[in-house]
């Protein structure tokens, strides 16, 4: 079997035995991918968390990504949904949609990717389906953790006057989808890169959603956008809330592009694909974000505060409210 042409032709099971078991080969749940599904036993006094985002060419991913790059992405917005749990990940089950003409480079290379970041993040493939698909190439990943029992982080936990903290930089990789389309030209070379390579490869906050396990009240992931995620919070929790434009923790990259676009607010704060987490714990416990940082490894920064009512407002420093076409990525 060579890594030339289209993989169709090469066999699903020799496609399975020379792509994917490899990736299963240190996770003995997987029985090697020799059997029809996978026997996980749950560590003792932990519960299992489950969680499954598919990404799809044209809508998650561009088509012109790098193959390692979206597995990865793949793999880590799945890890990220287990952060906003305060899970440590275990394992996943992967689907992959191959469209015909895929060459088997590609999947090697895709391969690659999954490899690199199960050592990153010390997880196995634990099974799968090879489908060909006639439509785009497609994905879908189940990600496997656990948390302790009874420790799981929600969104429904919210009480009014909480603080909302986000972590790391929010808007980057909305910016970076914009210079990749070339609908933000003009910037600086590595500026540029940070922004796409932040769209390319989030980093799940894994350390920092394990840290918050007991510790905070709701918890969410930024995926759809800022508002729209804080407003997922709000509406589990059946309250409001209220953010404070200038506390929003920017990189200097999106500064610099907000610098010469004002309009660039509506990206940052609606276009998602952050992959940062947020979430609430009362004002009184605000001495615990600078231990929780730590743990984290990620700076926490507060931008708002849980409201009675509903919805998500967002104040600039004069008071007024700052006017947004819509709150996040929707599908449908
Ligand atoms: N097709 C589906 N079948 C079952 N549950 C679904 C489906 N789509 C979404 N969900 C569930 O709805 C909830 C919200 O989903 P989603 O917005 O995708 O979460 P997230 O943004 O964290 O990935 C989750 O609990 C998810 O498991
Ligand atoms: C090519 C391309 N266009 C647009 C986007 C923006 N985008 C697509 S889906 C999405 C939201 C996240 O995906 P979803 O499937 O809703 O994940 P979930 O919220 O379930 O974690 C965003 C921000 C993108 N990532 N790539
Ligand atoms: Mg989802
Ligand atoms: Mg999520
Ligand atoms: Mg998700």
């Amino acid at each position: 079997m060579t890594g030339e042409g289209p993989a169709t032709g090469t066999g699903e099971f020799a496609l399975i035995d020379k792509v994917f078991k490899p990736l299963a080969a240190e996770t003995p749940a997987a029985l090697g991918l020799t059997d029809d599904a996978a026997v996980l036993a749950p560590a003792p006094g932990r519960e299992l968390v489950l969680t499954k985002d598919a990404m799809v060419a044209g809508v998650h991913f561009l088509e012109t990504d790098a193959p390692g790059d979206i597995a990865r992405k793949l793999l880590r917005v799945n890890l990220s949904d287990l952060a906003a749990m305060g899970a440590r990940p275990i394992g996943y089950l992967l689907a992959t949609f191959w469209p015909e003409k895929l060459a088997l480079d590609w999947i090697m290379e895709f391969a690659d990717g999954l490899r690199l970041d199960q050592a990153e993040f010390g997880i196995g493939l634990l099974g799968g389906d090879t489908v060909r698909t006639p439509g785009p190439l497609s994905l879908s990943l189940t990600a496997i953790g656990d948390v302790p029992a009874g420790g799981a982080l929600r969104r429904n936990a919210a009480r009014e006057g909480d603080l909302i903290v986000v972590s790391g930089r929010i808007g980057d990789a909305a910016l970076g989808l914009l210079s990749l389309t070339g609908e933000l030209a003009g910037l600086p070379d590595a500026e540029r890169d940070y922004l796409r390579g932040r769209y390319h490869l989030p980093v799940p906050r894994l350390a920092l959603g394990a840290a918050l396990v007991g510790k905070v009240r709701a918890a969410i992931d930024i995926s759809d956008g800022l508002i729209a995620d804080i407003g997922h919070i709000a509406e589990e929790s059946k309250l409001g809330a209220l953010l404070d434009w200038e506390k929003v923790p920017l990189s200097a990259a999106a500064r610099a592009a907000l610098a010469r676009d004002t309009a660039l607010i509506e990206p940052i704060l609606t276009g998602g694909d952050d992959y940062e987490l947020a979430f609430t714990l009362p004002p009184g416990d605000a001495g615990l974000l600078e231990a929780l940082a730590g743990a984290g490894g990620v700076p926490l920064t507060v931008i708002g505060e849980m409201t009675a009512g509903d919805g998500v407002r967002v104040r600039r420093p004069d008071g007024t409210e700052i006017p947004l076409k819509a709150r996040g990525w929707q599908h449908f």
